[in-house]
């Protein structure tokens, strides 16, 4: 054997080896844990084929601890590029089978590398995460490495889409790179995201709480909105990362990827005609409207479970990509509050990055009032949703289909927000407020009289709010005005929509230069 095919040999074995992460006996612990490895994450996750791994013989560096003594190759991080659907993406996923994960420098700077190669090439970054944070052996090292990333992720944000994947333990500081990125996937029961675990929480303020109910992926899609999509499968969370990538660009000089549309654009929705209830108070589902005008009936949704009185989410008219953002009437009536005002801001600022026309179906009754909303800042959250709306300069459309009273009605996307295209069904209702309340204060004095006068005061409040009605219970008063385009047949939605993304295709606006706006937070 010659010395070239020795050495061609050893690399082979050297290789072996990585790809063996922490060894056969930590592999299996990991599929006993119901867990798939780093390796076989990658694999399900890219083409087949496509990843070409970088650092694969990288060692840590620390000797605490007894640390020379747990060297692997390539340490606890698995890194490179591939392609999905035939887009290349950079993808990290951290090896549990390698010391739990947990972060050293020379992992962070693996994790550096692509994140840098992702921003030169502008593609998005994939990150699976499971680990047991900084590597407590390296101390101040591994933090550093943590600040290394975090930055990294603060100037990829609004570059390149960032996508984290949790599936394991994500604790402490290190809950802050996923934090940071555009979206978050949770894998049920195997992983959580916390600041502190169970045992912290006890000792210092005595609650009694186990790692699920106190950062699995249940109270995150559900409570804390932290995370976008919750999954039953590590394999559920990978079919995910994949549907959200055909969605988006792959850098904000993109725009997203546009699919042949086997949905004619001018297919009506008889349905529509008779969607919105007679009675003002009764809910009907917002879903069937998204349904019936999105391509195919398709639509991907965004944080599902959590805020459930707006939904926000993917959707194509005519092949090209939008994000929809549409009250629910059958949730809390569709009314805004602290946590549907941050998700579809944060929404719509994704959207507005990443050159996604916004399409906005309005049905809101207001903001939802009480000290609970009150303490909690909804005038702060609200603003940041009217923020998001007012600074979006892709292509806006919005369609007004029953109520949009008040502060709610500027907040999402109306004409001085610098909507495209205002439509509205002729159900809306586009008023300051709905009649009782705006009754109540135009005539509480003359309604007093009346009862002190032993007159039929239910009879006057009628026939006033009847009046109300009359005069503002319609989107003609709007029209009159300008701040309506036009008032839409409802099943000719999707034709008004997809003739409006086609008009609004070479929308150019800027915004006064300046080095960030100081959004509300
Ligand atoms: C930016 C700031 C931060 O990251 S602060 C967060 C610091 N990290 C933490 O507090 C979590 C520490 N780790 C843990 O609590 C547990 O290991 C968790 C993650 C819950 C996993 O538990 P379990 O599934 O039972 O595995 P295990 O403890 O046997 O760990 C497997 C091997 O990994 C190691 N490991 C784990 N975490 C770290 C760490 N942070 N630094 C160094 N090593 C870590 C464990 O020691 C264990 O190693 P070995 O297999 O015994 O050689």
């Amino acid at each position: 054997m010659s010395k070239q095919v020795e050495k061609i040999k050893e690399l082979i074995a050297k290789r072996e080896q990585a790809r063996l992460g922490g060894g056969e006996k930590a592999i299996e612990k990991q599929h006993a844990r119901g867990k798939y490895t780093a390796r076989e994450r990658i694999e399900m996750l890219v083409d087949a084929g496509s990843f070409e791994e970088y650092d694969m013989f990288k060692l840590h560096r620390c000797t605490n601890f007894g640390m020379e003594k747990k060297q692997y190759l390539g340490d606890g991080v698995v890194a490179g590029s591939a392609t999905i659907a035939g887009r290349l993406v950079y993808v990290y996923a951290q090896d549990f089978t390698v010391n739990g994960g947990s972060l050293s420098e020379t992992m962070a700077q693996k994790i550096c590398k692509v994140m840098d190669m992702a921003m030169t090439m502008g593609a998005p970054v994939i990150c699976m995460n499971d680990s047991g944070g900084a590597r407590i052996q390296e101390g101040i090292c591994a933090l550093a490495g943590y600040g290394e990333i975090f930055e990294r992720n603060i100037l990829a944000s609004g570059v390149i889409p960032q996508i984290s994947a949790i599936m394991g333990p994500c604790a402490g500081g290190a809950v802050y790179s996923p934090g940071l990125t555009d979206f978050i996937i949770m894998k049920e029961q195997t992983s959580y995201m916390f600041l502190t675990g169970p045992k912290v929480v006890k000792t210092v303020t005595g609650e009694d709480i186990d790692a699920e109910h106190l950062g699995g992926a249940s109270v995150h899609a559900t409570k804390s909105g932290v995370t976008h999509f919750a999954a039953k499968t590590e394999e559920e969370a990978i079919e995910m990362i994949k549907s959200l990538l055909s969605y988006i660009p792959s850098n904000n000089t993109e725009e997203a990827p546009r699919v042949e549309c086997t949905d004619p654009i001018d297919r009506m929705d008889d349905t529509l005609n008779e969607i919105i209830p007679d009675d003002p108070n009764q809910a009907y589902d917002m879903y069937k409207v998204i349904g019936a005008v999105t391509d195919n009936g398709e639509f991907f949704e965004i944080q599902p479970k959590f805020a459930k009185n707006i939904i926000t989410g993917f959707a194509r008219f005519n092949g090209q990509s939008v994000g929809i953002v549409a009250n629910q009437p059958a949730a809390y009536a569709g009314v805004l509050d602290v946590n549907a005002s941050r998700k579809a801001a944060r929404f719509v600022r994704f959207c507005d990055a990443f050159n996604i026309p916004i399409v906005s179906l309005v049905d809101v009754p207001g903001f939802l009032p009480g000290t609970g909303q009150e303490y909690n800042a909804v005038i702060l959250h609200g603003a940041q949703l009217l923020y998001a709306y007012g600074e979006a300069t892709v292509p806006k459309i919005t369609i007004t289909l029953r109520k949009s009273y008040g502060g709610s009605h500027i907040v999402m996307g109306c004409k001085q927000l610098r909507a495209d295209l205002n439509f509205a069904w002729p159900s809306s209702e586009i008023a300051v407020m709905g009649a009782s309340g705006a009754v109540a204060v135009l005539c509480g004095k003359e309604a007093k009289a009346k009862k002190e006068a032993g007159e039929d005061v239910k009879a006057f409040l009628a026939e006033k709010e009847q009046e109300y009605t009359d005069k503002f219970a319609n989107p003609y008063q709007a029209a009159q005005y300008g701040y309506i385009d036009d008032v839409i047949e409802p099943r000719n939605t999707r034709f008004r929509i997809c003739r409006g993304l086609a008009q609004l295709a070479t929308k150019r606006q800027s915004l006064p230069a300046k080095k960030h706006g100081c959004m509300p937070m």
